[in-house]
């Protein structure tokens, strides 16, 4: 049974529709990444389903119980839920311990129970110090920490690693949902880095404009995404025009095969590729193609190729990366997604690659 359910959930600030019929399921003891581009509603849900604004129209149930819809409003504080907002929360005037214990009740020597989150955060021997006298990483920690303190069955994560610096990030977060995974919680992760939602989710939903646009594992989000929006959402994608029969594409790359999810009639479509599944070769095989463009980048090197009438861009190893002036061919591994007709977005940009 999922523990958080969310049904047809609609939420306007001054008749703005920030949320528009959300549907979402988190299995309990699961990790769901929620990704999406600035203002699309993330935290507006985080804050729906923490208890902090109400619903219009929906609802919201944790197992059996409803916690939120039009009609029912569970406070936050009967939710139990640990909510680790962006950077900056931690009382500046209170020590480690002190932060914790601020979500503990009142009542009650919380001594052992400090320790125990302090050890399963890796902070021992921190709990004397003040915020300021901790790295970031550090400081993110003790958000955890605090939000673990009263043995939450759901912890929400705002974005909270976004004033560290990418590998800190990435390494820190990694670490956070080790230590949820070890305690059996569930959890909610906001993010807007794609290798951070794959990296530590069970799901992914991608948002885009009050909605979510897919739901499902991270690896069939990244191969198979719903509509062209989402594989720019979670990646770099090469999109070009082809013509689809019988679960091919003849497209300027060759005859390629869809992907089962491509559910897409015969005739005109928009394919999508991931840049790695161009192979450049010397041995003849794909289509031919011409080195146009060479650009070194130290740890890659970009190259361009013109093949079959498009330009792309290819990222290299700098070692063995073609140079200018050089011929062969490309081949595509794997299967391809496909989307019905000429999507807008993609019409003036035959391919592309995002580095
Ligand atoms: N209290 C509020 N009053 C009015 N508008 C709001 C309020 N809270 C959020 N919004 C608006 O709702 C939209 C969604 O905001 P939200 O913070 O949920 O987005 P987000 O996806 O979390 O963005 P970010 O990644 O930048 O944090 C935005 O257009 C925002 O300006």
């Amino acid at each position: 049974m999922s523990q958080i359910a969310v049904h047809d959930l609609y939420k306007s600030y001054a008749s703005v529709e920030v949320l528009r019929g959300i549907e979402l399921q988190v299995a309990a003891g699961s990790v769901l990444a929620l990704l999406g581009p600035s203002g699309c509603g993330k935290t507006t849900l985080l804050r729906l389903i923490a208890g902090f604004e109400h619903v219009e129209r929906g609802r919201i149930a944790f197992g059996e119980q409803v916690v939120a819809s039009a009609a029912r409003f569970v406070p936050p504080e009967r939710r139990s839920i640990g909510y680790v907002p962006q950077e900056g929360t931690l009382f500046p005037h209170l020590t480690v311990e002190g932060n914790i214990r601020y979500g503990l009740p009142r009542r009650g020597d919380h001594r052992q129970r400090v320790q125990e989150v302090l050890s399963l955060t890796g902070l021992q021997g921190l709990g004397a110090r003040y915020p300021h006298e901790l790295s970031g990483g550090q400081q993110q920690r003790v958000a955890l920490a605090r939000a673990l303190a009263p043995g939450p069955s759901l912890v929400l994560l705002d974005e909270p690693f976004n004033a560290l610096d990418l590998d800190l990030r990435r390494s820190i977060c990694e670490e956070v949902v080790g230590v949820l995974r070890a305690t059996g919680t569930t959890a909610i992760l906001v993010t807007h880095d794609p290798g951070e939602a794959f990296a530590v989710s069970d799901q992914l939903a991608v948002m885009q404009a009050g909605q979510i646009m897919q739901c499902a594992r991270p690896e069939a989000v990244y191969w198979q995404p719903a509509d062209a929006a989402v594989a720019r959402l979670t990646g770099s994608a090469i999109f070009v025009q082809g013509r689809c029969h019988a679960q091919t594409v003849d497209c300027p790359l060759g005859r390629l095969p869809l992907h089962d999810a491509a559910v897409v009639p015969d005739g005109s479509a928009t394919v999508m590729l991931r840049p790695e599944q161009l192979r450049w070769n010397t041995a003849g095989q794909g289509v031919a193609a011409r080195v146009v463009q060479r650009s070194f980048r130290g740890d890659h090197t970009m190259v361009g190729l013109s093949v079959g009438g498009l330009r792309l861009g290819l990222r290299m190893s700098s070692l063995h990366a073609p140079v200018q002036g050089d011929h062969g061919h490309v081949a595509v591994d794997g299967a391809c997604m496909a989307y019905a007709g000429v999507q807008a977005a993609q019409a003036q940009c035959v391919a592309e690659v995002a580095e």
